[in-house]
């Protein structure tokens, strides 16, 4: 029953939020958006005490607070706009807070409230501007508390009370920065985690390429936009001829040289907006943006016949490399993986037409 309440409830403060949001802008309207419900929920029934026991001036400052409130989560839900209902939260909290050390608030109780001020200030502001926010509070109810000894105030507080009470605010205030603070640093070092662990995620470790995932992911992308702009998307799909035996008689750890160095060559002899993927164990896949099958088929001739002369520098390993590769267009008439089968049969043709070959569809 609670969990079904809590995540009801999160569900309606994270209402407004859109679906790009990053982490630390959820939070923020999450925070946004209960902090002004629950200022609402507060200054309306505080309100209507204090319309209850007669207090006019006081009951209609709590509810036009309930009306900024209310303003701020409405244009959160329905604009999606954070900065101004930010702003409209902290600003009227406060001045509902100098108006509760100004009047004395209920038999001179309304500035316990006070204390809520800073944890919802850094909340909102981020330790930089909700400081300054704070700063400026503590300015103000300390012109308020000792102008002329209170000659400002509608009710009086003796001076012990007013000194203890500033003191303790400055010392809520620096314990909430210290934790901000703390909480920040951690925000940080988990995104810089998590950027860290995506990247790698994306990546082929032995080479360094992208991985097949990647490749999926950047091809669905181009070719979506190839599609907008009626250009062409082909990939070549290309295999190290036995490449088992290079493994069989310079060992593992020479085949994995011999990979990382075809990496290397591979990406000296494609354009700067061609992609390389590692598809497979020995097998990689090229993607060539802006290009029909002709075009690609000339690039694959140019890295077929590029590493059939190459020289790979890897000690105790002679010989020669070569590759096999098979040419296919992106089509409409059919799905990416259906191109990609096809560029693959072309492989296979290529392998049973004696390898060291490019196949086009
Ligand atoms: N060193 C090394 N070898 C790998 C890696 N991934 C796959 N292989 C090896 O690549 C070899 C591929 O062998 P096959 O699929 O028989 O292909 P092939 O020998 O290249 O023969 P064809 O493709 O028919 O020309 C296997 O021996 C795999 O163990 C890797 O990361 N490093």
């Amino acid at each position: 029953m609670f969990e079904f309440l809590r995540q009801r409830f999160t569900n309606y403060c994270e209402g407004g939020i859109s679906e790009n949001a990053s982490t630390e802008e959820r939070r923020r309207i999450f925070v946004i958006n209960l902090f002004a419900l629950v200022g609402m929920l507060l200054t309306l029934i505080m309100g209507i005490q204090a319309w209850l026991s007669l207090d006019i001036m006081l009951a209609t400052v709590l509810h036009s607070s309930t009306l900024v409130f209310l303003a701020a989560h409405i244009s959160i839900r329905y604009w999606q706009n954070y900065a101004i209902p930010s702003r409209l939260v902290l600003y009227c909290l406060s001045a509902l807070m100098l108006y509760l050390i100004y009047s004395g608030g209920v038999n001179n109780t309304g500035t316990l409230w006070i204390f809520i001020l800073p944890a919802v200030a850094l909340f909102l502001g981020g330790l930089t501007i909700g400081l300054i926010n704070v700063v400026i509070f503590i300015l103000s109810a300390s012109f308020l508390l000792f102008f002329h000894d209170g000659l400002l105030l509608a009710t009086s507080y003796n001076e012990d009370y007013k000194i203890r009470l500033l003191l303790s605010f400055c010392t809520v205030t620096f314990l909430s920065c210290c934790y901000e603070y703390s909480r920040k640093q951690s925000y940080k070092h988990i995104q810089m985690l998590s950027d860290k662990y995506e990247k790698l995620s994306k990546i082929d470790p032995l080479t360094g390429l992208s991985n097949r995932r990647e490749m999926m992911e950047q091809i669905n992308k181009e070719y979506n936009r190839a599609k907008r702009h009626h250009q062409a998307v082909s990939i070549l799909l290309c295999d190290v001829d036995h490449f088992k035996q290079i493994n069989d008689t310079y060992g593992h750890e020479t085949g994995d040289i011999v990979l990382q160095q075809l990496s290397a060559h591979f990406q000296t002899l494609v354009r700067r907006q061609d992609s390389i993927s590692r598809w497979g164990g020995e097998e990689f896949l090229f993607m060539l943006p802006e290009t029909e099958i002709q075009a690609a088929s000339k690039a694959a001739e140019k890295i077929r016949s590029h590493i059939s002369r190459c020289h790979f520098n890897i000690p105790n390993f002679t010989g020669t490399v070569t590759v096999s590769i098979g040419v296919t267009q992106l089509q409409e008439s059919r799905s990416i993986t259906e191109s990609i089968a096809k560029a693959d049969k072309c492989l296979y043709q290529a392998k049973q037409g004696g390898r060291d070959k490019v196949v086009s569809e």
